[in-house]
């Protein structure tokens, strides 16, 4: 099938038609004892690709927090994905950036360097309209390892046919040796494909974790992310950037846990901006931080929110690590 026959299909369809044509189907061996499979598969890509809202797709349900900002992901996370037979563990990392501008953005990158080694599976998330110029030492490295590599082209429900199929030979030429697969990660194209890929590239090995477990971070973690991310929502330019939030005190108790937060940010100036006139910011910040973190503690929370100045502590190195940055 040519190109040009694809043309009158809306995008989504056009990438359930790729996948038909040119994903390499995985045959199902007919052994008797179906055989535990598990590996770690890195999600990797650019900022602002999709990468954290794949994974909360693949987990229907919020682990890492989403915004439209670029570099929202801040740290390495893992989420254990399991069935019966099946142990993924996904590892959702900060955007590349790069050229960095700060030491955070440095630690930053420090935590995405150790995805390059330790996986069985690459997912390569990019989309189909953002230039791939500056990304040919990385893509080196990996079609260099070896190590079985999809490319995600995330988005499709936003890209014109034209782009998507432009999108798709630009990236075999990137990188011959990897399968492509269109998915659209806010509405769930695909995924179920993506799946069943990165299962057949895993190799048979008991699990890692416990299958209990979602998470490498702890439940505090979970609380800061959500609170960070009202800020990444509720502010501009800057001030999202400029803002760390640190658990002060977290005290459980029967049917409601009082958090005390603190909101830290680098000057007096960006403060006042959190704090807003007469405290009315900050009191919205807190209300929709709270609501999130009930909803996924599953419990009544009473949330204390304070801001505090730490003088350049984006480029600090001792200052990064007290707040749990790579140095
Ligand atoms: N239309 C559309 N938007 C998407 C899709 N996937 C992600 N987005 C949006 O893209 C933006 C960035 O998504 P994230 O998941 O935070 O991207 P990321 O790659 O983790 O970003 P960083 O934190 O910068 O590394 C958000 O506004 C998402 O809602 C998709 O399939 N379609």
């Amino acid at each position: 099938m040519s190109p040009t026959s694809y043309q009158l299909l809306h995008p989504a369809m056009w990438a359930q038609i790729y996948v038909l044509l040119h994903l390499k189907q995985t045959t199902t061996k007919k052994i008797f004892f179906s055989m535990h499979k598990a590996g770690f598969v890195n999600i990797l890509g650019l900022p602002n690709m999709g990468k954290s809202t794949l994974l909360n797709a693949v987990f229907g349900e919020k682990l890492a927090i989403v915004t439209p900002k670029a570099q929202t992901t801040r740290h390495r996370m893992i989420a254990v994905y399991n069935e019966d037979d099946l142990q993924i563990v996904f590892s959702d990392t900060p955007g590349i950036i790069q050229k960095t501008h700060y030491k955070m953005q440095e630690s930053m990158m420090a935590e995405i360097k150790p995805a390059f080694e330790d996986a069985d599976v690459f997912v390569w998330v990019h989309d189909a309209k953002t230039p791939t110029e500056g990304l040919e030492e990385i893509l080196k490295k990996i079609d260099n390892s070896k190590i079985p590599t999809l490319v995600v082209i995330n988005k499709v429900d936003l890209c014109t046919q034209e782009q998507l199929l432009k999108s798709v030979e630009h990236w075999h030429s990137l990188l011959p040796k990897a399968e492509i697969l269109p998915i659209s990660a806010l509405e769930g194209l695909n995924l179920d494909l993506l799946l069943k890929k990165v299962k057949s590239w895993l190799p048979e090995a008991p699990a890692y974790y416990d299958k209990e477990e979602l998470s490498d971070r702890p439940m505090r973690y979970f609380v800061t992310e959500i609170i960070r991310e009202k800020i990444f929502l509720s502010f501009q330019q800057e001030i999202p950037y400029s803002c760390e939030v640190v658990i002060n005190s977290y005290k459980e108790k029967d049917g409601l846990d009082a958090i005390e937060a603190y909101i830290i940010v680098e000057r007096d100036s960006q403060k006042n901006i959190i704090i807003g006139k007469g405290g009315e910011k900050i009191k919205h910040l807190g209300i929709d931080a709270r609501k999130e973190i009930e909803a996924f503690l599953q419990k009544r929370v009473f949330l204390n929110l304070q801001v505090k100045v730490d003088k350049d502590w984006r480029n600090n190195p001792a200052k990064l690590k007290r707040y749990g940055f790579t140095e």
